[in-house]
């Protein structure tokens, strides 16, 4: 029989329990403890935001979620399934099959038209080039950015850029949407609607979305917040 990290997640039935879930991590850098033993479970569907000041440790604990880095110790399981001792290639093909990326200041792919950048994950997973660039089209309009498909990244205002970006997260359909301080880089307003848009498309997608930032205000607007202090969770959770 093979290990629960070695079996293909690609095939996984719609999760009954918990959807994504993180153990006792812990994560150093140097002497700088960044996760301190955190504990935490995401539902299927749920938004969940994350809330703390410079240096918390938010972005740390999105990526040892999201299988970008491991954690030093501790587990987490999508589904069930152990993601966070798999191989840098599994843990690759886990975060292209099944997690979606929005992260601050967009980072679009510069010499890509809008609608290439947004097709991005299909292509990079196999997905023809048509089919790939028709999902895309369709998920700008659903941005209602339509219209911008041929322009490139330096040809979109912060706000369009970042719409963009979420229409990239959504497109391939994945389980969970990490976003790392979507709105950091954009004024209150603007930021206000990203996030809204944001939770939006997961609602419309039944995708979870986790959101990390440090404005206390935006993190109102997730159905749960969790706070995060020194790498520990501090805050209870509050369902909205
Ligand atoms: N690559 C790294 N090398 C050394 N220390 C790091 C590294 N990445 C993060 N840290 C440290 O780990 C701690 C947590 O950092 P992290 O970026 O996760 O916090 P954050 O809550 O996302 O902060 P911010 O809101 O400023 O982005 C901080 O003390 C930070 O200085």
């Amino acid at each position: 029989m093979m290990s629960p990290a070695a079996e293909p997640l690609a095939s996984l039935p719609p999760p009954t329990g918990p959807l994504l879930t993180g153990r006792g991590l812990f994560k150093r850098y140097g002497r700088q403890h960044a996760l301190a033993g955190v504990d935490i479970t995401v539902k299927a569907g749920e938004a969940l935001g994350i809330v703390g000041p410079h240096g918390a440790g938010k972005t740390t604990l999105l990526h040892v979620l999201a299988a970008i880095q491991p954690p030093d110790s501790g587990e987490v399981a999508l589904q069930g399934h152990r993601i966070d001792r798999l191989g840098a290639a599994e843990r690759g093909k886990v975060r292209r099959r099944s997690f979606g990326f929005v992260f601050a200041r967009g980072k679009l792919v510069d010499e890509l038209t809008t609608e290439e950048n947004v097709a991005l994950p299909l292509l990079v997973s196999g997905v023809g080039r048509c089919r790939a660039l028709a999902e895309a089209r369709t998920r700008l309009e659903r941005l209602d950015l339509n219209g911008l498909e041929n322009r490139r990244p330096r040809e979109l205002s912060a706000g369009q850029a970042l719409r963009v970006t979420l229409a990239r997260a959504f497109v391939h359909g994945p389980r969970i949407v990490f976003a790392d301080e979507p709105a950091d880089a954009l004024d209150v307003r603007t930021g206000e609607e990203t996030v809204s848009t944001l939770l939006r498309a997961a609602r419309e997608d039944e995708s979870a979305v986790i959101i990390t930032t440090r404005d206390r205000d935006l993190v109102a607007r997730t159905g749960t917040t969790m706070e995060i202090r020194e790498g520990l969770i501090t805050g209870g959770v509050m369902a909205a």
